[in-house]
């Protein structure tokens, strides 16, 4: 059983203030693009975890837990535990998605385990799991995991566990310039946090973009270049000065958007064709500014069954 499942690009995060379970009510539009993970799930003795980089990817697998703490195999426990099975199984993840990126890498291959376990234990004519049923199983691997079942665009609040799907027209058209070494999610909302209690301003309350929900529904790509927020774009730019120099370079050689993706230290660039994010994906090459550039058009699906 193999699952492709997609990274994602949050096209607005806004991030409110932080609640009693230390986690911030979201405004976040993730959208899922063409860059795959690839997740096989097959019937073993026992829940082992085996991860490569994907053929053609250069992304560095070191920081990928083979044990226990890698998310996909926590999803599998909790499907088995679900159907009342033994987790006997084997989860082969090729990583194309860059490793604590801020494209949801470890969440996407937990959406994936999620849907393989099912297919592989579930009953084929009467699953005992649906779709949502999965996604809220995500909900307690991670707030991105919802959105990785899902796929497509959509609108998540709370921690953005809760989704909406969001009406689009068309494809966008991204580079995506990666970094090396990643960022840790909690330490860029906890620099989030100190950078406003510093300036003294209160965590605003989000809400959701209407220019960038126009310029989704209407397929307009420069709409969207001027809509796209991230509120955790100072901290991580706090954390990571040199991803300033990677922005103004994408904005420079004519990107259309360009902001840092969720909690970074990918940058995300967007382009109003496919051939002009062809150009600007060799420009950006050429500059060094990027440890790998890549291409992807979006959105696309969720976790999907190969
Ligand atoms: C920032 C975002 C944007 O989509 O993703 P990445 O860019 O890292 O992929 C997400 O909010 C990350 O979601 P995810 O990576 O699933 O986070 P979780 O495992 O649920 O939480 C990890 C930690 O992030 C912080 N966290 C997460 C979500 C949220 N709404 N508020 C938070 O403060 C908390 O410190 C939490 O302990
Ligand atoms: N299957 C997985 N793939 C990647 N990272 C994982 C996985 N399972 C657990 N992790 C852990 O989660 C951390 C964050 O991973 P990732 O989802 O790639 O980043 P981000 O939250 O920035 O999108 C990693 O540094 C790693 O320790």
């Amino acid at each position: 059983m193999t699952v492709r499942v997609p990274a994602k690009v949050n096209l607005q995060l806004g991030v409110g203030p932080i609640r009693d379970d230390g986690y911030h009510d979201l405004v976040n539009v993730f959208h899922a693009v063409s860059l795959f993970d690839m997740v096989t799930a097959e019937p073993a003795r026992e829940l082992e975890v085996h991860v490569q980089a994907a053929p053609y990817s250069r992304v560095a697998i070191g920081g990928v837990p083979t044990d226990d703490d890698n998310l996909a195999a926590k999803a599998a426990r909790l499907v088995a535990e679900r159907l009342g099975v033994e987790p006997r199984v084997a989860l082969r993840i090729r990583k194309a998605i860059p490793v604590a990126g801020g494209m949801a890498g470890g969440s996407a291959d937990a959406a994936a385990a999620l849907v393989a376990c099912a297919r592989l234990w579930d009953d084929r004519d009467r699953p005992v799991l649906s779709r949502d049923d999965l996604m809220e199983i995500g909900a307690d691997l991670g707030s991105d995991v919802p959105f990785a079942v899902l796929g497509g665009t959509a609108v998540g609040v709370g921690r953005g566990e809760r989704l909406t799907p969001a009406l689009t027209r068309g494809t966008f058209h991204w580079v995506f310039a990666t970094a090396d070494g990643g960022l840790s999610t909690p330490a860029v909302y906890g620099e989030c946090d100190r950078l406003r209690l510093e300036a003294g301003r209160a965590a605003p309350w989000p809400s959701v973009s209407e220019q960038l929900m126009t310029a989704l529904a209407t397929g307009d790509a420069k709409g969207l270049g001027d809509a796209l927020s991230n509120d955790l774009q100072p901290a991580a730019l706090s954390l990571r000065p040199a991803l300033r120099r990677t922005i103004d370079a994408g904005r420079d050689l004519g990107a259309i958007g360009a902001l840092v993706s969720g909690s970074g230290p990918t940058c995300a660039f967007l382009a109003e064709t496919a051939e002009d994010a062809a150009d600007l994906a060799a420009a950006l090459d050429g500059t060094g500014v990027a440890e790998q550039v890549v291409r992807a058009s979006g959105p696309v699906p969720g976790a999907t069954v190969v």
